[in-house]
């Protein structure tokens, strides 16, 4: 019988959808090794997994900066796996937010202008009004003419928000962000990300080492030894790190 998908129970479509996925990098090392997960549009999701486990390398995939050696990465509706550049470098800025560890702002640029950076180099308009609407939930209005080196580090990492949020992109990928930042200051980064995805639809993966800052997502995805090792929903920062613990033992 052909079943026919009910769409009045349709899930939520996935925002990025990993089918097969498996890397090989130079030298040999499978970093990924068949990995199948999807992000849905409007959640919060943490990837963790013991040191080498591969999680760099799935955000790297996933976001259209590396090409599997092998298996489907469907972002924004696109195959970024077969997609070459310059059509690759296309879609990642159009339809991709980041945020790093370690703020990757421009220094020689003002705030205003790192914040609009991503869409100059897109080609599109910038949205200034939606710019200095961000700037201002990240807590920055007035602080437009400053540069980067003018800021604390959790100043340019709320910078790094706002830039990553200003091209309305489909989603956000985070590579530890709060991994240089202290415990407050990474709690403040943590609390916007969260309201990103509940009150402005944001969908975010990001990977981090901390149980703590896990919690904050919607949900908890760990990998081993470039597998997928199970996951956990509504995490809280203990289940997390118990569950880190089987895979480091
Ligand atoms: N460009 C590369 N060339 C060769 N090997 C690589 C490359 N990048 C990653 N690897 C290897 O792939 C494996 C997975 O690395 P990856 O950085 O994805 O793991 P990770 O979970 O992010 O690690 P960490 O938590 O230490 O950052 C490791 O064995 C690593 O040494």
């Amino acid at each position: 019988m052909v079943q026919v998908r009910d769409v009045r129970q349709a899930p939520p479509r996935d925002v990025v959808e990993l089918t097969g996925v498996t890397k090989v990098h130079p030298g040999g090392v499978r970093a990924l090794d068949g990995v199948s997960v999807g992000f849905a549009r409007g959640s919060f999701t943490a990837v963790m997994g013991p040191s080498g486990s591969g999680k760099s390398t799935l955000l790297h995939c996933a976001a259209g900066l590396d090409r599997p050696t092998s298996g489907r990465v469907v972002l924004a509706g696109q195959d970024v796996a077969t997609l070459r550049e310059p059509k690759l470098t296309a879609v990642r800025r159009a339809h991709v937010g980041f945020v790093f560890q370690s703020f990757n702002l421009v220094d020689s640029l003002s705030v205003w202008d790192n914040v609009l950076l991503p869409q100059r180099l897109a080609g599109t308009r910038p949205d200034r009004g939606w710019a200095r609407e961000l700037l201002a939930r990240v807590g920055l209005a007035g602080r437009e003419k400053a540069r980067p080196g003018q800021l604390s580090g959790g100043q340019q990492q709320r910078v790094a928000l706002a830039r990553a949020l200003a091209g309305r992109p489909e989603v956000i990928f985070g590579d530890e962000p709060t991994g240089a930042l202290d415990l407050t200051t990474g709690r403040d980064v943590l609390a916007l990300l969260r309201s990103f995805v509940d009150e402005l639809g944001a969908t975010i993966v990001m990977v981090t080492h901390d149980p703590a800052a896990a919690a904050w997502a919607d949900r908890a995805v760990f990998l081993a030894d470039g597998r997928i090792a199970g996951e956990l929903s509504s995490p809280s920062a203990e289940q997390v790190s118990a569950r880190m613990m089987e895979l480091t033992r």
